[in-house]
């Protein structure tokens, strides 16, 4: 579980994030959604620990990490996976050689150890004979599997995921989505989604939290959202097509994916 609580950012003395209260649960799918400057990526990189916050605490678990020292803070930081908007693996490693990363910086296992760690990580994404391409040679879907088996291969209690499904078609962001979310089921990890993307939403939104100019506006879970009388959680959410034809089918029939 991760819980933020009052939480205040601003630069330059210009307040982004208002006053932000918020817990995440373990085993769960929470995403945060909001439009383009909403706060979105300040809330999450705030609450990894990349922003320092003005004021406010967020806890790991029963660990206050805003109260911890650098050093300190170290421990937990080893328990967080992330998987970063676009995939963020390095070019001139092979796909081994980026999973096997966090291993390589953080652990003294054996070269075999890593390698049966590694190779389990990308058999979990469901991924196999790829271990010497370059990223170049990976497909956007691939791209962000093996992201994830990076992500996993320490295997963190916490996950997070900034636009995890940008640049790639829906049929493969749903595939990507429902990945996430298995493995967050799977290995009991507290997983934090920041999205735009509402078919994210209606597929695995089981803890949504709307921010709205920096203040956490709406708070639910996908069924809610559909019948949602918050103004402008509305707006954002019928700017999306495709939630438009769920909203017009929610009275009829709502599918088990929510599509
Ligand atoms: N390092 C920074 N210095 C100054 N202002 C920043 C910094 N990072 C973010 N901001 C500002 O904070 C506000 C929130 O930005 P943020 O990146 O969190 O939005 P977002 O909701 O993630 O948007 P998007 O969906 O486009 O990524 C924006 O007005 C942005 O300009």
């Amino acid at each position: 579980m991760i819980r933020a609580e009052h939480i205040v950012k601003s630069f330059d003395g210009r307040v982004v994030l208002k006053d932000i209260s918020a817990t995440f649960a373990t085993g769960k799918t929470n995403l945060i959604i909001g439009q383009s400057g909403s706060g979105k990526t300040v809330l999450l990189k705030s609450l990894v620990g990349l922003h320092a916050i003005d004021s406010g605490q967020i806890y790991y678990d029963d660990v206050c990490y805003t109260s911890l020292s650098f050093t300190e803070r170290k421990a937990i930081r080893q328990q967080i996976g992330m998987i970063f908007q676009g995939g963020a693996l390095l070019d001139s490693s092979t796909v081994e050689e980026n999973v096997r990363l966090p291993l390589d910086l953080f652990t003294n296992q054996s070269s075999k150890e890593k390698r049966d760690r590694v190779n389990f990580c990308l058999q979990r994404v469901n991924l196999k004979d790829v271990n010497d391409l370059y990223p170049a040679e990976l497909s956007g879907g691939m791209i962000k599997r093996v992201a994830i088996a990076r992500a996993i291969v320490m295997n963190p209690k916490y996950l997070f995921c900034d636009e995890p499904n940008s640049g790639l078609d829906p049929m493969t962001s749903v595939v990507i989505d429902n990945l996430i979310k298995e493995i967050t089921e799977e290995y009991n990890i507290t997983t934090i989604i920041n999205t735009h993307d509402m078919n994210s939403v209606l597929e695995i939104g089981e803890h949504v939290i709307f921010i709205y100019k920096g203040e956490k506006w709406w708070e639910g879970n996908k069924h809610d959202i559909l019948n949602s009388d918050n103004r402008e959680l509305n707006e954002f959410v019928f700017a999306s097509t495709m939630a438009k034809r769920a909203k017009a089918c929610s009275g009829l029939h709502i599918s088990e994916t929510g599509r």
